[in-house]
């Protein structure tokens, strides 16, 4: 498979959008972009853009130009079924009383643990993230506190794995919902996948917008693992979907965030009950005044 790579400054779904942008230009079409953090340190990411047949000069051009890059390379990459590479390398993770494994690894699950079965696919959520692991160590650390949440929701679900963990611990219905249509199918996937149909119900909205949400509001425990800006833009309607006492499970948030986000929702009266750092994202867990 002829792929273009280079290093470039744009970051995240950024290189996605430039190559749509760009798409006219390229002959023959690409069948894939990646974007991979470089992991010295530059803070540059290497974006490959994938084709069936090798691109022409023109088209290069045009890719070098669209992601900023000063040099790239034209190279041959053998065939790869990714999904089945990454689940390969994807490690169970731990996280309190929950363990996040693939099903290549069944065979390990320990006695005794909350187990969710999630497989590598189109979704954010494996456990391997700080944010992921933050929630999943804060759901822990609430429950071992004696909370109970009977109405829980979980914004921005991914693969539905804090909402598949609230469904594991406690008897009542999870509602995980997400903007992104593709993640609400694969969590309704790892749903049935981990036997929890009927439990975990799987929507796609945005924030609280979805009748399903305004009907089981208020709720006892919220989950929301975006990021900054759309936290701070869902506060006052996270207000008014928790019940008084209920908690509110935060993440997303780079550490130098954390206190910007922390004074938002204080002036919503939800305020810090604790707060955990892995590596460079904060997770907190607020609680609203009575
Ligand atoms: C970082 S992932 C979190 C996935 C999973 N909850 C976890 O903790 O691993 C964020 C998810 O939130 C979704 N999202 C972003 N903004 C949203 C919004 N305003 N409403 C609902 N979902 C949103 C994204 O599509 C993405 O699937």
């Amino acid at each position: 498979m002829p792929t273009f790579t280079a290093l470039t400054t744009l970051t995240g779904r950024e290189p996605a959008y430039k190559l749509g942008e760009a798409m006219d230009a390229i002959l023959p079409e690409p069948t894939g972009v990646g974007v991979f953090e470089m992991e010295d340190g530059s803070g540059l990411w290497e974006v490959g853009v994938y084709f069936e047949e090798t691109p022409d000069e023109a088209a290069l051009a045009v890719l070098a130009t669209a992601f900023g890059a000063k040099e790239f390379v034209v190279s041959e990459v053998p065939e790869t079924d990714w999904v089945a590479h990454v689940r390969r390398e994807l490690a169970p993770v731990e996280a309190g009383r929950f363990f996040v494994y693939g099903s290549h690894d069944a065979d390990k699950v320990p006695e005794g643990c909350e187990p969710l079965l999630i497989e590598a696919a189109m979704a954010f959520g494996t456990g391997h993230h700080g944010t992921t692991l933050g929630c999943l160590k804060a759901l822990d650390m609430l429950a071992t506190g004696g909370f109970i949440g009977r109405r829980v929701v979980d914004i921005g679900c991914g693969t539905a794995v804090l909402a598949m963990g609230a469904a594991r611990i406690w008897e009542g219905t999870v509602l995980a919902s997400d903007i992104d249509e593709v993640a609400v199918d694969v969590a309704q996937v790892n749903v049935v996948a981990n036997g929890l149909e009927g439990r975990v119900t799987c929507v796609e909205a945005a924030g609280f917008d979805h009748p399903e949400l305004a009907a089981a509001a208020p709720f006892d425990l919220v989950f929301a693992n975006i990021l900054k800006g759309p936290l701070i833009a869902l506060s006052p309607d996270m207000a008014g979907a928790m019940v008084p006492e209920g908690f509110a499970i935060l993440s997303g948030i780079l550490n130098e965030q954390a206190d910007d986000v922390i004074e938002v929702y204080a002036q919503n009266g939800i305020n810090l009950y604790h707060r955990e750092s892995i590596g460079d994202w904060t997770t907190i867990v607020l609680r609203k005044m009575t």
